[in-house]
């Protein structure tokens, strides 16, 4: 756990957006430059777009949607890199805005409860630390639960993470049984009134079947509590994995109804195109980004935002 949760940020979200998705950007800078010096975007300066686009984690078929584009606009002028990058920040921003949805809380039923999965490392202990910081700030109550049953330190984190934030937290030992935690907590919030009940989850990718039970299990007992429970099941990803969150994606949406996408890590990573793919590629939710590890660096996403820092458009110029 980082000693600095709770540091007061030195600047803004978007200079930290802007500065986190500089290896990206940069990285796509890199392999754009030099290619639009003629007058016409031939096929062949097309191509290299393409690839450029690819290599920079954006994905095959946001690539092929970008060149159409590239090849269909008539530019007024010969085309500047500049106008290049704008095209290729428009295009980014049609594919993310549909999919960047802030996870809402219903009125009803309370809690609400969202179950957090993802891969060890991933950053969903510090994911979840970070939502429940921003419910509260919403003036929601919250309370965890330590459903990763399978470490003893994934329990004494998340522990950790709930009295720094402030808030109660349901646990038991380890090698527990996950679905009576997540009972007992749903139980507890009701009793205490208390709006949304976060659970972590143990991300055994390794052994779908375990993960599959685990997941069918707690799903049994909420249900027995609240048959639309779990209201989200919310998948976090790394995003300096690279191609790699694509295949957790596909993977965990197979096996465990995820709801939405949290993705880590676009902070100093060369790989932020990777959220351009997922994207594309699934069309699920992503409810929010994380660009460091204090609690002030999740939030929900802007898209032209994002679209600008990953094409790399100068901020100067929007301010
Ligand atoms: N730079 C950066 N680091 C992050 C971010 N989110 C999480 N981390 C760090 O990533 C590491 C792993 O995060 P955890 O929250 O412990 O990940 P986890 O998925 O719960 O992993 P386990 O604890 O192994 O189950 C920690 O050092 C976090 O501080 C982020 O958005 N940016």
């Amino acid at each position: 756990m980082t000693e600095d949760f709770d540091q007061q940020p030195k600047s803004s979200w978007r200079n930290r957006l802007f500065g986190g998705l500089q290896k990206t950007s940069g990285k796509l800078s890199e392999n754009l430059t030099g290619l639009v010096t003629k007058a016409k975007l031939d096929d062949a300066i097309l191509d290299q777009i393409e690839e450029a686009l690819i290599i920079s984690d954006l994905g095959p078929a946001t690539a092929a949607q970008i060149r159409e584009t590239l090849s269909k606009t008539r530019f007024e002028k010969n085309p500047t890199d500049d106008a290049v990058r704008h095209i290729i920040a428009d295009e980014i921003e049609s594919i993310l805005a549909p999919v960047a949805v802030p996870l809402e809380i219903d009125a009803f039923p309370r809690p609400q409860v969202i179950l957090v999965i993802g891969v060890n490392g991933s950053g969903k202990t510090t994911t979840i630390a970070k939502l429940a910081h921003n419910y509260i700030e919403e003036d929601y109550g919250v309370m965890l639960a330590a459903g990763d049953t399978f470490r003893a330190a994934a329990i004494g984190q998340l522990q950790n993470w709930a009295e720094r934030i402030g808030v109660p937290i349901i646990a038991g030992k380890e090698g527990g049984d996950a679905a009576s935690i997540v009972y007992d907590g749903v139980k507890k919030c009701t009793q205490d009134g208390t709006d949304i009940l976060i659970v972590d989850t143990a991300g055994r990718l390794q052994n779908k079947s375990e993960l599959m039970d685990e997941l069918a299990k707690i799903r049994k007992v909420l249900g027995r509590l609240n048959p639309a429970a779990p209201h989200n099941v919310i998948l976090v990803l790394d995003a300096t994995t690279g191609q790699n969150a694509l295949s957790q994606i596909e993977i965990f949406g197979k096996v465990a109804n995820v709801t939405g996408l949290v993705m880590t890590k676009l902070d100093g990573t060369a790989r932020g195109g990777i959220l351009v793919a997922a994207a594309k590629q699934f069309g699920l939710p992503i409810h929010a980004i994380g660009i460091g590890e204090t609690m002030h660096d999740l939030k929900p996403f802007n898209a032209r935002e994002l679209a600008e820092a990953i094409a790399g458009i100068s901020d100067i110029e929007n301010d």
